[in-house]
């Protein structure tokens, strides 16, 4: 897969005058923006506490915590409690820090909350329109959920265990004959090989190939944009144009890898439809909706999710293994626990199924404690409220969230310790209590399937 990016040519002057006009009508409408958000703040109720903005202007712009945030956050909380409040520019961002507030404005307040920031004309135009978790609350994101859900709901992701085994065992044999034992590679041809596996067919040998490679590049550049405020800039009106004329590099080279992403693998399972009998979850869902004789929205969905998966599961299934192997080096003791419990109840020398899941509760344990100690996506994916909400006598205009430990829920919250998730009767909650899947209605759509590759690969490390 070639990534060619165009390079138009342009005439310098006309470039400075668009660039001008744009910046000056920007500068203009955010002024005005600024002063009629002061006048009606100073009527209204007040915005949840935070920092003081350095800038009447910018606000908080340029100042938000990018390098550690979900630490920054958490240290937050001591001053100004759970609900934290920032402006960016015209944006204003609120950070949820606890389960409580999660619940009541993601989950109770779904209806107004479930918007995403990344509906700029800027993302449109850098090709994030395919991301179905970056899309806005609307018909178009009902369709597209509607397929996802129905291919990766907890009743069908059974039909993916032969492929999560296929891989997991050969990831085992890999660290078994290689001398050089774990490599984060290894642990990326894992994850990446189980998904472009169930969706296209297509057998992943290394995460070098060409599309691992461009789903990390996409990955790479959506990471930036989870982070509260770090793009608060797209809103600038028409600062599009701008990239349109040659800047922002960045923007411009994004759209190709997505597309590339989104068609290449799509049209190498539609030939494998027709010339083999290779399996795949685009390929079933091609031939049902040409069956029934589907629209070619429906078409673009199943494009859609393909890529939305293919990025969705690049760095967080990787993420949440490779916070398990590192837990486990820090706690010997764990993994001994483990090992006993897994001889014990299976055998020594026999590796679990998921047949077994329910009789290593230990292993389960240490599943959950995985996702609550570093959860592969430590501030979740922002929310946009579509609406202006009120909050324990707060005004949120429009919020974006993010969550960390909390320590009266988990006393010692960096302690990884399995034994808090473990319960007399020796049941657990479902998955929709793991927190690191998210909350509401834009609740993680791969949950079950993310659940089922990290267990197993778990159970089967520790075997
Ligand atoms: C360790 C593994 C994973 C974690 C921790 C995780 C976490 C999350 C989180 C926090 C969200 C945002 C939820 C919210 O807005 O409140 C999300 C959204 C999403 N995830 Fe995952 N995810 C994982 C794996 C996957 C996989 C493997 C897939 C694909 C099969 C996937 C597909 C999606 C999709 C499509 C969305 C967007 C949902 C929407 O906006 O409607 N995720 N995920």
């Amino acid at each position: 897969m070639v990534l060619k990016i165009a390079s138009p040519e342009f005439n310098l002057d006309q470039i400075l005058a668009w660039a001008l006009l744009i910046s000056a009508s920007s500068v203009l409408l955010i002024i005005f923006q600024r002063v009629l958000h002061a006048i009606r703040h100073a009527v209204s109720l007040p915005y949840p506490p935070g920092p003081p903005a350095p800038n009447f202007l910018l606000g908080h712009f340029g100042k938000l915590p990018m390098k550690k945030p979900c630490l920054d956050y958490m240290e937050m909380s001591k001053e100004y409690g759970d609900l934290i409040h920032f402006r960016s520019l015209t944006q204003h961002i609120v950070i949820l820090n606890s389960v409580e507030l999660a619940m009541d404005l993601l989950g109770k307040q779904a209806r107004h909350s479930s918007d995403r920031p990344y509906t700029t004309a800027m993302d449109k135009y850098a090709g994030w329109d395919a991301n179905i978790g970056f899309i806005s609350h609307d018909d178009k994101w009902r369709s597209s959920r509607k397929v996802f859900h129905e291919s990766f709901r907890a009743a069908v992701v059974d039909k993916y265990y032969p492929v999560q085994i296929e891989k997991v065992y050969n990831f085992l044999r890999s660290l078994a004959s290689d001398q050089l034992g774990l490599s984060s590679d290894k642990l990326l041809d894992l994850s990446e090989s189980i998904m472009i596996t169930i969706i296209y067919g297509l057998n992943i040998v290394s995460n070098n190939e060409d599309l691992p490679q461009a789903a990390k590049s996409a990955v790479d550049a959506g990471d930036y944009m989870l982070l509260p405020g770090y793009d608060t800039w797209k809103t600038i009106p028409f600062v599009h144009i701008l990239a349109k004329l040659g800047f922002f590099p960045l923007q411009r080279s994004i759209r190709p890898i997505i597309t590339a992403i989104k068609e290449g693998p799509f049209q190498e399972a539609m030939k494998a439809m027709k010339t083999d009998s290779r399996p795949s979850l685009v390929g079933e869902l091609v031939a049902n909706h040409n069956a029934k004789g589907g629209s070619k929205d429906e078409i673009e969905h199943i494009k859609n999710l393909g890529f939305t998966a293919t990025a969705a599961a690049a760095d967080t299934t990787v993420s949440a293994i490779s916070t398990f192997i590192f837990a486990m080096s820090l706690n010997p003791h764990v993994q001994t626990k483990a090992k006993e419990e897994i001889n014990n109840v299976l055998g020594v020398g026999k590796i679990p199924q998921f047949s077994d899941r329910e009789s290593l509760p230990y292993v389960e344990a240490i599943y959950r404690e995985v996702m609550r100690w570093h959860p592969a996506l430590p501030l979740g994916v922002p929310h946009k409220t579509t609406q202006a909400l009120v909050y324990n006598g707060y005004y949120l205009p429009k919020a974006i969230r993010a969550m960390g430990h909390n320590e009266t829920i988990y006393p010692n919250p960096n302690q990884f310790d399995p034994e808090r998730h473990l319960r007399h009767d020796g049941t657990f909650p479902d998955i929709n209590s793991i927190h690191a899947y998210g909350f509401g209605r834009r609740v993680c759509a791969g949950r079950y399937v993310a659940d089922t590759t990290i267990w197993i690969a778990i159970a089967c490390v520790l075997a």
